[in-house]
Order: C-alpha cells, then structure tokens, then sequence
C-alpha cells in the first residue's frame, strides 16, 4: 500500500514484494535499480548556474527562450488539477493527535539514488506524478516544479522565484514523500507554518511547526527523532538545533532544507528578518565535508515570490549556497488579478462611505440574497467589539436572522467584547507593524497527524467547495467565487480597527488584525477567515505572506504601501483559484508618502526611500499597463505589451497635454537662479542643503520656490495648482531634464533641482515644438479640484468680510486657555518630541509670519476701501456737474491710480499669504 501511494503501479509494487520482502525501503531500491533510478539533472543544472544571478533585467532560463516555458497565461498559471481530488477538511478542524504512532508502524524510507540521465520522464518523476495525483489530486508538476526537483535530486542548492500562489511550497514538500527522509522548512511565521503543517495534515503527510516561544518539548524531541515528514521551524530554532538536526541528519536522513519566504533574508527586501541572515549556518553545518556520514552536501533551496534583482543576489550571497547554486525563474505575472490605482484621503469615515461603497454593496446585496436584511448598529451596544467584529447579538437585524453559522461562544465578537473598553485605547495607537514577530499567534508549537480526520470520519468539505477542474478553474462555483473573502491592507493598527470598526458598523461582518491584537484574537480571525465566517479583514502587513485561501476576490489597499515588493506579496492572496480578483490601491494621490518609522541603517533607509520612490511612481503612473510595471519591477522582461485588465488598459490613458511653455518658465526659472548664484556658491551646501542653518529653507532652491517665482513673473500661471507643477516636475526629471542637486539624501521626490545639460540643449534651444505629456495623476488630481486663486483655503476666504475678520483677530490677541495636563499617549509624546525639531520651529516662525501678513492684509484692504470711497464721492461730484471740470477729472484718474497700487500691495499680501498657507500644509 505504501508503494502505490508514494506513487508505484500496483504491480511493480507487488513483485517488488514478493522480490525482497516487505521491507518498503528494500522495495523501493529494487523497483528504482530496476527502472534505471534517478536521472541526474546534472544536465539541466549545469552551466546556467551563475549566468542566472544577473543584476538589472534578468534572462529567463534558456526553457523560456525555448518555448517551453512561456509567460504564464491564466489557463496555465493555475493549471494541472485533478479531477479526481479529495475532500479537505478545512482549517481549525485537524485534530492534533499522535503522529508518532503512524510513523512507528511505517519505519521512514531510505531513498538511495544513482545518477545518470534517462530519456524522456525518469523515475523519480514518475513517482512525484503518483504522489500528486494520490496525495494532493494535482495531475502533473508545473514546468519550475520540476526543474527545482530536478535541481534537488542533483544535490545542488537552489533559488526558486516564481509568482505568489504558484505553488512553490509542493517544491519543498515532495522530497519528504518521495524519500521518506525529514524536509526541514524555516518559515517566518507561526501563523504560516501552521497553515502549511494543516494542509499537509489533510494530504496523509505528518508535520510539525516549533516556534521560538515556549515550546513543548515533546514535541520538539519527536521532531528530532523524525517522527515527521516536514517540520516547519522558524529561524531562531534552527539555529538552536543544529546539533540535534545533525543527529537526526545521520539516524534518519535530512532530504532537504527549505528557507520559504527567503526575502526576508535580505536587507534590500521589504521585510528583512536578521535571524534568516544566520541561516548561513545551514550550509556550514549540514555539507559532506564537516559530516563524514553525508554523501552529499544536504541540499538547500530558497523560495520567494518578491526578490527583485538585487535581492536575488544578496539572498545568495547572504545565505553561502554553493557555487553550483540553481536559480529557477518563472514569470512573476499574475494573469488574473486586475489592478488599479484610485485617489482617496484614506483617513475619515466620509471617504470609508466613499471608497467601500462597492464592497458594502457587494456584501449586503449577497446578504439580501439569502434572506437578510441589512445590518443597522445598535448604538449602545454593549458587547460591541472592539475590533470591529459583531456577532448577530450586536447587530439589530432588520429581519430575523436564523440562520447563523457562526458559533456566538467562539466567535472573535464574543471574544472581543469580553476584553472590555480599556483594551480599545491600547490597540487604537498610531502605529505600524514593521517587524513582524514569528511568534504572532498563542501557540509556539503544533503537531499534525497524517490522517484527515475527514477521511477517518467521512466528514463533507465544510467550505462546500468543489474540487477544480483540470485547469484549475471551479467553473461551476463561479457565481460563489465572485463573492469571496476580502483582504483590507492598511498602514497603521489604528487604521486597521478604525476600518474594521465602520464596516462592522454598516453591517458586514469584517474584523481587524494587527500586531498588537491580542494573539489568541488574532488565531480566530485567521481560522474564521479560512473558514469563510469573515467578508473582510482588515489588516497591517501582519497577515499576508503565503495566506493560502483560494477564493480571496479582492485585495485593498488602504493608503500607500511601503514598497512594491509588500504591494505585490499582499495582492498575491488574490485570486488564488485562478479566477479574476481585483487589487485596488487606493492612496491619497496629492500627497507625497512617507517612510514608516522604523530602525534602519543609514543604507537601508536610502533603500527604503528607493523603494517607496518606486511605490510612488506606479500610484502616479497613468499611461503605462500596471501589471507590465509590476512585473518588470522584479526585472523581467514583459513579453505582452499589456494585460488587457488593469485601469490603464481597459480605460486607456488620459488626453496628452503639451506642457511645452510651462516646462519652458519651469526650466528657465531654475536656470536664471542657478545662473545667478553660480558665481557666489559653488556646491549645493553653499544654498544651505548640507547646513540647515546657512540658509532659510523659502530661499533653497526647491519646487515650491521656483512656483513662486513663476507666480510672481506671470499671471497667466497664478492659478496652477502646485500639485500640477510637482508633477510636471517629476515628468521633467523623468526626461533628464532637470535633476536632484543633493545627493546626500533620499527622498521619496525630487527636492532640490538644477537643470542639466540635456535640459538646457532640448528646452532652451526647441521651445517652439510641442511638447506632449501623459498628465500623470497628481496633475489629474489637481485639475479636478482647480480652484480660484483667493479661493485655496476657506480660511483665507473669510478675510474679506470685515466682521469675520475682526472676530478672527479678536481670538488671535485672545491669549490661549491652558489645558489641564494628562497623561500623554506615546503619539502625543512624540508629537511632543517633534515640537523641538528643526521643522516644528520653521512652522512656528510661519504662522508668526502669517499673523503679521494677515493684519498688514486688513489695515491694505481697509486702505482701499476708503479710496474707494473718495472715488465714489469725487465721481458723484462729477456727475452733478453738466459741464466738464477739469481739476475734479484729474482728481479722479489720481483717485483711481490711488487704489490700483493699494490693490496691488493687496495682491502682494494675498500671495504672501498664500505662500505661508502652502508651506504649512
Ligand atoms: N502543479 C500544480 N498544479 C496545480 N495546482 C498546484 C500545483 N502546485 C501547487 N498548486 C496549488 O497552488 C496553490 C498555491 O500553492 P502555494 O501556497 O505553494 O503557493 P506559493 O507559490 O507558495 O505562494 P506564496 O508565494 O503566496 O506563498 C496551492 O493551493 C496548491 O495546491
Ligand atoms: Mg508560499
């Protein structure tokens, strides 16, 4: 029985049987000696080795170059399913029990291979075919499937990228099947490796996960003992049990180690772990040189789905692979998922009704469907939750809800609400989750029997989910999969309660999930997510990497994300069955995003500045298909032109503008300043770019200076909105026709410019062609909400009313009330903190400015009313006269002189203003 399930035909394994005996291992060595055994993929491996570790564009291996391995399309990017798969049971209902019982009665298998090539499908290809079809009811491996094995069974370390949901994980699960020796996976959290360690358990494989926290050492001692197929272990553990490991390498034989997630190896990653940089360790402890019982090194291979070029390298170099090192590429495009970028402030609950609008429809129109009615609050609720989770005692139902699946006893609601009012406060802090503990979840440690409890007891899908067809597509399921589950990412856990909270409120059954959350919370909105009781969660980049749930339709992104890399490993949970799934971002496009505080080294955080640069430009990017960007980001070459699904596919870029005059005056403004000052400065630190102190910021020669001057030379640009000429900015420099003077530090745009000599060649000298642009979307952003030059702030406006602005500067001279002390949040300390900074003190010293402008602005308007009035009054004089007098006709043009120049110091004074406004907000 074994034999056939590891993948033999039922008679190879009988006369193996009654070859050598029951002995499993015995008649695995007879009936591999007897079909020519492995076949080395020597061959597939050689060569291309280092060839593969290019920076910049990377080659796709020569499979690809072949035809053999094309882009992926959606048919085969999911594809090879079998029909004929079993039911799952679905998270949480795995019964921990004792798989060392099992594994007893079925000593482990010793895999003993022979090299040499064979034609066509070798051996061990045969048997992972079996295996797929037995254990996980897939048809057959996808193309970077078999070259990772086959790079394995060589016994050659491997780097394995390839696009989130394409299944890298069975490239490390197989060779536990395969050769009945232990797979070691260091994962980088619990949550994942319990996720992994379930679904194996429901495919008859026997796993583990240890984490760093408290363990039971029971189970840590089995795992050693090889009592299971795969462990699952974070970091910090395998480096703790290197000695015992090597114990376990020579008793019972270590097939492979996987490093899942290996991003997190690199500093240049987004979510650099420093205990994956100790897995060097792995290749130093566990080669046949230092082990004398090893014939081959223990092969290690690396997988990723988010590594871009230059973390490619630094993974290999950080993790001391071997020089023969395989890097197996695949295409990282995702031809399902549809993605698009929408301007929203992403802060108040206006734009939560705006932006989820859709989403509330969706959701509610599928309640009405089966009967409900819309959810309305209950106002004062007591066992409201506090994370934003209401069970049906919370909500008013408009009609009666009997049907409920949800469990009120342990529901996350119930849960919530008996953690009381007091733990709101504490999880409502501003803050981000940056680095992601492995321990995120109450439980250090787990273990997983072979058996299904849905096998043993004939128990139905609970998800009621079809098995997929040979494409992968669950075609009949269809209309329900539109309907799946959606992924909320935002940036703070503040915004991750705030958002579940109003959701929660409409009605919807969503809950929040961050670092902070208490663990146990943060198990059942994983388990309650999988189990399909949740619409939405909201999240931080806490939960995310390798959630593996097929039916996610929507990923949203609330508000920038730190990087492309987080932005694509997040939207991979999409669309994980193969069908459509959108990713929305949704970010506020005329405001530059910030870095997330965080320790970094002073490289890192020109990396991180990179990065979030490179976020920044696909959120302002309009003519360019999103996915080609995506893609090509992680250095590939993308061979279709388009997706054909994204925002700037299907709607098509925005009208070219010919912004050949404005980059004109943009360009000769900087020109004439640098012009000007180029024989009395000499380096950028001479405009105080290196010395805060050498000069006032209003006179360094950055955009805000060069709008106003513009501003000041022209009228016909007064009412351009600066977000239009930040933008035109970002073009010019895109172009090389100006360039960043301070090299010294990152920013997320262009800060100080000077033009360049291409600049100077194709601006100064062509200004008569036209010069067409695509307006990328700041410029579109600011061109919908132009507004008048007095009209830019509502506080401005009211200046003109003399009552309003007697009132106003009564409660300027007012002096402030004092507030009454109170203990102050760590944000209020830090805004605290910041009131010290450099910055606080130059806005200080603007709104001092901007009182003294805003009174100088009453006493000039004041001014030219009363001329106004003498006006009046000498041309009602006139008026009265039937004859022409000369001296009151000359009184008149003075009268009218008068109040053109009051008006004019008028206008000064608003522009002033003006500025002062700008350079506040
Ligand atoms: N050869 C195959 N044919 C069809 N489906 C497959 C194949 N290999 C894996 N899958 C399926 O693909 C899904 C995703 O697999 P997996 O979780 O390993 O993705 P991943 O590449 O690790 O993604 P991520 O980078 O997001 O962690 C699984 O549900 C798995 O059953
Ligand atoms: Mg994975």
């Amino acid at each position: 029985m074994k034999l056939v399930e590891m993948g033999f035909a039922k008679l190879d394994a009988l006369e193996a049987v009654k070859a050598v005996g029951k002995s499993c291992g015995d008649a695995v060595e007879y009936l591999l000696k007897r079909t020519g055994g492995f076949s080395s993929a020597s061959s597939l491996c050689s060569a291309k080795n280092n060839s593969n570790k290019t920076l910049g564009k990377r080659s796709l291996p020569s499979s690809f170059a072949s035809g053999s391995m094309r882009q992926s399309s959606l048919l085969d990017h999911f594809g090879s399913v079998d029909k004929n798969k079993k039911k799952c049971v679905s998270f949480g209902t795995a019964v921990v029990s004792d798989p060392s019982e099992e594994m007893r009665k079925s000593p482990p298998l010793v895999f003993t291979e022979s090299s040499g090539c064979s034609e066509g499908s070798s051996t061990w290809e045969i048997s992972v075919n079996s295996i797929l079809r037995n254990r996980f009811g897939i048809s057959s491996l996808k193309s970077f499937q078999r070259e990772a094995l086959s790079t394995w069974v060589a016994h050659k370390d491997c780097l394995v990228l390839a696009a989130t949901g394409s299944g890298k994980s069975l490239c490390f699960q197989i060779p536990a099947l395969l050769t009945g020796k232990v797979v070691v996976v260091i994962s980088p959290l619990i949550s994942l490796m319990h996720d992994q360690c379930l679904k194996l358990s429901t495919h008859k494989v026997s796993a583990c996960f240890l984490g760093s926290g408290q363990l039971d050492n029971r189970i840590e001692q089995k795992a050693m003992q090889g009592m299971y197929q795969i462990i699952y272990v974070c970091p910090e553990t395998v480096i703790r049990l290197i000695k015992p490991l090597q114990k376990l390498a020579k008793t019972h034989g270590i097939a492979l180690f996987a490093i899942d997630e290996a991003h997190c190896v690199s500093k240049w990653g987004h979510d650099f772990r420093p205990d994956y940089r100790k897995l060097s360790m792995l290749r130093e402890n566990f080669c046949a040189s230092s082990l004398a019982f090893l014939e081959y090194d223990v092969p290690i291979m690396a997988l990723t789905a988010t590594a871009t070029a230059h973390v490619q390298e630094d993974i290999l170099d950080s993790l001391h692979l071997s020089k023969e090192t395989k890097t197996v590429l695949t295409s990282f495009f995702r031809p399902n998922l549809q993605f698009s970028v929408k301007h929203s402030r992403t802060k108040s609950a206006a734009s939560y009704a705006k932006d989820f609008q859709n989403l509330i429809d969706l959701y509610s129109g599928k309640r009405k469907a089966t009967g409900k009615k819309l959810a309305v609050i209950s106002q004062g609720s007591e066992g409201q939750s506090d994370f934003g989770y209401h069970d049906a005692e919370n909500i008013h139902e408009t009609d009666n809800d009997d049907d409920d699946e949800e469990d009120p006893e342990n529901s996350v609601a119930k849960q919530n609400s008996s953690n009381g009012k007091e733990m709101s406060e504490e999880y409502l802090e501003d803050e981000t989750d940056i680095f992601q503990s492995v321990d995120d979840w109450d439980v250090a440690c787990g273990e997983f029997c072979a058996m299904s409890p849905c096998d043993v007891l004939d128990i139905p899908d609970p998800s009621g989910k079809q098995t997929p067809d040979e494409s992968g597509h669950n075609h009949s399921n269809k209309a329900k999969n539109l309907e799946g589950p959606t992924i909320i990412y935002v940036p703070t856990r503040k915004e991750s309660v705030n958002v579940a909270k109003y959701l929660s409120g409409i009605g919807l059954k969503a809950a929040a999930y961050n670092a902070k959350l208490p663990k146990k919370h943060l198990r059942q909105v994983h388990q309650e997510f999988h189990e399909d009781k949740l619409q939405v969660v909201v999240a931080t980049i806490a939960f995310g990497m390798g959630i593996d749930k097929k039916n996610v339709r929507k990923i949203i992104h609330y508000g920038w994300p730190q990087s492309l890399e987080a932005y694509y490993q997040e939207a991979g949970r999409a669309g994980r069955d193969g069908e459509l799934a959108e990713c929305v971002l949704y970010a506020n496009l005329s405001r530059v995003p910030t870095l997330l505080p965080s320790r970094r080294s002073k490289e890192q955080t020109e990396q991180a500045y990179k990065m979030l640069s490179d976020c920044f430009r696909y959120g302002m990017n309009t003519s360019q298909c999103r996915a080609k960007i995506l893609v090509e980001y992680f250095g590939e070459d993308f061979t279709s032109k388009k997706c054909n699904l994204c925002d700037v596919c299907t709607k098509g870029p925005p009208e070219q503008v010919n912004v050949r005059e404005e980059a004109n005056l943009l360009f000769q403004v900087i020109s004439a300043f640098h012009a000007e000052n180029s024989s009395e400065h000499a380096s950028c630190q001479d405009y105080g770019l290196g010395n805060s102190k050498q000069k006032k910021l209003s006179d360094k020669p950055n955009l805000f200076f060069f709008i106003n001057r513009i501003r000041e030379q022209s009228k016909k640009f007064m009412e351009i909105d600066r977000l239009w000429w930040k933008g035109l900015a970002r073009i010019m420099e895109a172009e090389g026709y100006i360039k960043e003077m301070d090299n010294k530090s990152r920013r997320v745009e262009i800060a100080f410019i000077e033009p360049t000599e291409k600049g100077r060649k194709q601006l100064a000298l062509e200004d008569d062609k036209p010069l067409y642009v695509y307006p990328e979307a700041d410029m579109l952003v600011s061109l919908r909400q132009r507004r008048t030059y007095s009209g830019f702030s509502s506080w401005g406006k009211g200046w003109a009313d003399p009552e309003i602005r007697r009132q106003r500067l009564e409660t300027m001279k007012r002096p402030r009330e004092r507030k009454p002390r109170r203990e102050r949040s760590r944000q209020q300390q830090r805004s605290f903190f910041f009131a010290f900074t450099p910055i606080f003190r130059q806005r200080r010293r603007a709104i001092e400015k901007l009182k003294l402008v805003n009174e100088a602005l009453v006493a000039a308007e004041e001014n030219v009313a009363r001329l106004q009035e003498r006006h009046d009054v000498i041309l009602k004089e006139i008026c009265s006269y039937y004859l022409v007098n000369s001296e009151l006709q000359e009184a008149l043009v003075a009268a009218r002189a008068d109040i053109d120049v009051a008006s004019g110091f008028v206008i000064e004074l608003r522009r002033l203003q003006l500025n002062i406004l700008n350079s506040l907000s």
